[in-house]
């Protein structure tokens, strides 16, 4: 069993990534597919089901193809995914009815207000641990049923299948055969209580969702099934699933209460491990579930950016300011300060702890002198200070001073915004070897359940420092900044009128 591999597909927000990896926690063989951006209006943002499946399978195939192996010699297969993504089926012929509705789109903004004036905040709060706001699904969802023609008759009749990317990707690998998502997954729904980890009938009735359109709730780590035998000409065990920043939670070996990491991707994602307790945030944060294992349940603080990586693909794409994400840094490198630029890459609203569906991304401070090389210095700088604000508001949560970081996703390949964002905090941040800490994450959650490894002890050692970042900028420059920052951020509030 040892001598095998860990299959872990990684279905993120513009990217689809299969990995495989050793009994060390080593990467053997990597491949990735980018896939469409859909924005059909200011503000909504889609995929296309069938080709998040497309991209996924063909790097599944790819890495085991590239690495000469058969599907036997592979022990399980981990999932993890962009989260909140919406996706509705037929049951019957497995067709998407509608694109899937990114978690970055807005277009259920108004009627979160609604429920927000209707007084539904708490309820919402105390039993699925988030705020109201158009990210998590419920109101995708929702909004799917009530504008596609006899969708909502055909939910009634149990003939679809709503799912996040897991469950879509579950569906497909088994040909329809397994219908469930994870608890982690679940939890960002808005229709999971978090405390019984069911479907709630409360607010199934307030979002008007038939519960026949909904999978079956299961924990991160066990053998669901296995793949359909015409996929990898073998029957290899489905084992771990959980949303993608659960996933680098885990594979960042954060398992003791305390302990955070921040996902540096398309958003930023910081994450503190709570333990078995569900802990309330007074400053915005979310209670979210971290992992299911052996039938514990762990819990997590997150505070969630919406646009982190994503603003420099936006400088990359729409802006046209460098040719590549890290061609970025060397630009950003030729300048010794942003020269008065402030970026607020509010694009799509903004997250933790502001939570404002109406803001948007604003530049401010340009003068004649102003060039790309300080607005690239200024993009970076803004990831930073989003994720500044959410440890903040952890720190405040916590009641204490946090005092190290652990990091990973594509741009903490980025050593200046690592060494920016050590600044801002003025303590260290850690970066492993492997980036890739989402897909290890579901490797080990799919490895521990098969047996491949025997603990969470057993893999603790494999976490390996790469490189540590020091606060190297005077305390009252940060002051300064900060100051600046907060000031371009009350420019991006509420941007967006009725
Ligand atoms: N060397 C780099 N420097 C800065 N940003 C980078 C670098 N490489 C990748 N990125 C950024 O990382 C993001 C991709 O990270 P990834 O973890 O793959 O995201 P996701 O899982 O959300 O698709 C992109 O937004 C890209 O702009
Ligand atoms: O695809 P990522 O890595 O940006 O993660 C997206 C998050 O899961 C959204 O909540």
């Amino acid at each position: 069993m040892k001598n095998k591999l860990i299959l872990a597909l990684d279905q993120g927000t513009t990217s689809s990534r299969a990995i495989l990896f050793n009994h060390n926690g080593e990467i053997v063989k990597v491949s990735q597919k980018p896939f469409e951006q859909i924005f059909p209006k200011p503000g909504w943002v889609e995929h296309c089901p069938n080709e998040i499946w497309s991209s996924q399978i063909s790097v599944a195939a790819e890495v085991v193809a590239q690495e000469g192996i058969s599907g036997e010699e592979i022990a399980a297969i981990g999932i993890t995914n962009q989260r909140e993504t919406t996706i509705v089926w037929d049951r019957e012929t497995s067709e998407p009815i509608y694109n899937a509705i990114v978690w970055q789109d807005r277009r259920t903004a108004k009627y979160c207000d609604e429920l927000k004036e209707e007084g539904h905040i708490d309820m919402i709060k105390k039993k699925t641990g988030l705020v109201l706001d158009a990210y998590f699904s419920a109101t995708k969802l929702k909004w799917i049923l009530d504008n596609v023609e006899g969708a909502r008759e055909k939910a009634e009749a149990g003939k679809l299948c709503f799912g996040t990317v897991d469950t879509w990707l579950v569906w497909k690998l088994t040909r329809g055969s397994m219908f469930i998502t994870d608890v982690s997954n679940a939890s960002r729904t808005m229709l999971l209580n978090i405390h019984t980890l069911e479907w709630d009938e409360e607010l199934l009735k307030l979002f008007n969702i038939p519960k026949a359109i909904l999978p079956e709730v299961k924990q991160s780590s066990e053998v669901y099934g296995t793949t359909a035998t015409t996929l990898f000409s073998t029957k290899i065990p489905i084992a771990g699933i959980a949303g993608d920043q659960q996933a680098a939670l885990f594979g960042q070996m954060c398992t003791k209460p305390g302990m955070v990491k921040n996902t540096y991707g398309t958003g930023c994602f910081l994450l503190m491990n709570t333990g078995e307790k569900a802990v309330y945030s007074t400053n915005n944060l979310l209670t979210t579930v971290g992992w299911k294992i052996n039938g514990k349940t762990t819990y997590a603080l997150e505070g969630s950016v919406f646009v982190g990586g994503a603003a420099i693909q936006w400088l990359r794409d729409g802006a046209k300011m460098v040719k590549t994400a890290p061609g970025i840094n060397h630009l950003a490198e030729t300048v010794e300060d942003n020269g008065g630029v402030y970026f607020v890459p509010a694009m799509t609203g903004l997250g933790a702890p502001y939570w404002d569906q109406y803001a948007r991304g604003v530049i401010m401070g340009i003068t004649r002198g102003t060039t790309d090389a300080h607005i690239s210095r200024a993009t970076l700088e803004g990831i930073a200070f989003q994720v500044y604000d959410i440890v903040k508001a952890m720190e405040a949560d916590a009641g204490e001073k946090s005092i190290e970081l652990r990091v990973d996703g594509g741009a903490a390949a980025s050593n200046l915004l690592m060494q920016i964002q050590s600044d801002l905090f003025g303590f260290k941040i850690i970066r492993p070897k492997t980036l890739e800490t989402t897909a290890l994450g579901a490797a080990y959650l799919a490895g521990l359940a098969v047996g491949y490894w025997d603990s969470v002890d057993d893999i603790q050692a494999q976490w390996i420092v790469d490189k540590e970042f020091f606060p190297k900028m005077k305390e009252e420059k940060v002051a300064d900044m900060l100051r600046y920052w907060h000031k371009a951020v009350k420019c991006a509030q509420n941007w967006i009128e009725d």
